[in-house]
């Protein structure tokens, strides 16, 4: 079955304050969707509400045509692997049982690793260029390190969904691109929020803008980056042309620019 994720009419309210406005939208087939917006757009409240973080105040979400409540644990996990915004806490263990946690909806708690399930967390730390950190202490690793084991642990898990909220926010430019490239390359459907426009453009096949909770435009990079949009939903001035290589928008900011002129 094609994997798909359909959204109606989401709504997420503290308090009385709509922090997701009637959301819908419907994704479908392998790709790289990225959810794009500016700081408190509820971006991360949308892919919380997508991995069963928060429960919607209504509406409806379904994955490859269920409704989430339908799931049981294991199943979703199986279905879904997260990668969470905040870096968690887990100082005691070693990258490879950070990494081994991946393999828990497949086996359990309490069954070690054998030859197979080593081969796999040595081919994922491999993928995210943190071969031979096995033993390393988890919690004593880099930011970006961090962030790159906690993409193995995923790799591992081998979900057919792998939401991811902000993938590369403490990742150099070389390992913003190397680790999108490779989530681009795996046979998955890939949501995922990134701050980064021009990244998003170079790597997302659909964008997912968000402007206060609502849904302002869903579509190819160059259906949602346009200079109007941007300058709308971020405040911004900018010029958007095609990127020499790939052709999809490349944004180029004006400096100086308080959000209220055309141009500084
Ligand atoms: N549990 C919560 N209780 C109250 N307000 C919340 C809660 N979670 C998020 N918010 C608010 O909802 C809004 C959207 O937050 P969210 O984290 O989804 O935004 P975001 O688009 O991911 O932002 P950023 O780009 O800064 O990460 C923000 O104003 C935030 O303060």
């Amino acid at each position: 079955m094609n994997t798909s994720i359909s959204v109606s009419d989401l709504c997420w309210q503290v308090n009385g304050q709509p922090l997701l406005d009637r959301v819908s939208f419907h994704l479908a087939g392998r790709g790289m969707y990225g959810v794009i917006g500016p700081n408190g757009a509820g971006k991360s409240s949308l892919l919380r509400c997508l991995y069963r973080f928060i429960r919607p105040t209504c509406g409806e979400i379904l994955m490859n045509g269920r409704p989430l409540a339908m799931f049981s644990r294991r199943e979703f996990a199986r279905l879904v692997a997260v990668v969470p915004q905040e870096l968690p806490p887990l100082f005691e263990l070693s990258c490879e049982a950070v990494v081994a946690m991946g393999l828990i909806p497949h086996k359990g708690w309490l069954s070690g690793n054998n030859a197979d399930d080593m081969r796999r967390i040595n081919t994922a730390l491999g993928e995210v260029g943190l071969e031979g950190y096995n033993q390393r202490p988890f919690g004593k690793l880099s930011g970006g390190e961090k962030q790159r084991a906690l993409i193995a642990r995923a790799l591992v898990q081998q979900p057919k969904i792998l939401i991811l909220d902000e993938p590369t926010s403490h990742l150099d430019v070389r390992f913003q691109i190397e680790v999108l490239e490779l989530l681009k390359r795996l046979d998955v459907f890939v949501v995922c929020t990134i701050h980064d426009l021009n990244l998003a453009s170079a790597l997302c096949d659909e964008l997912l803008l968000l402007d206060r909770g609502r849904l302002v435009a869903k579509g190819k990079p160059s259906e949602v980056l346009s200079e109007r949009l941007l300058g709308e939903v971020f405040g911004v001035c900018c010029t958007v042309e095609a990127h020499p290589q790939h052709g999809n928008p490349l944004i180029h900011y004006f400096y100086g620019y308080n959000g209220t002129s055309e141009h500084p």
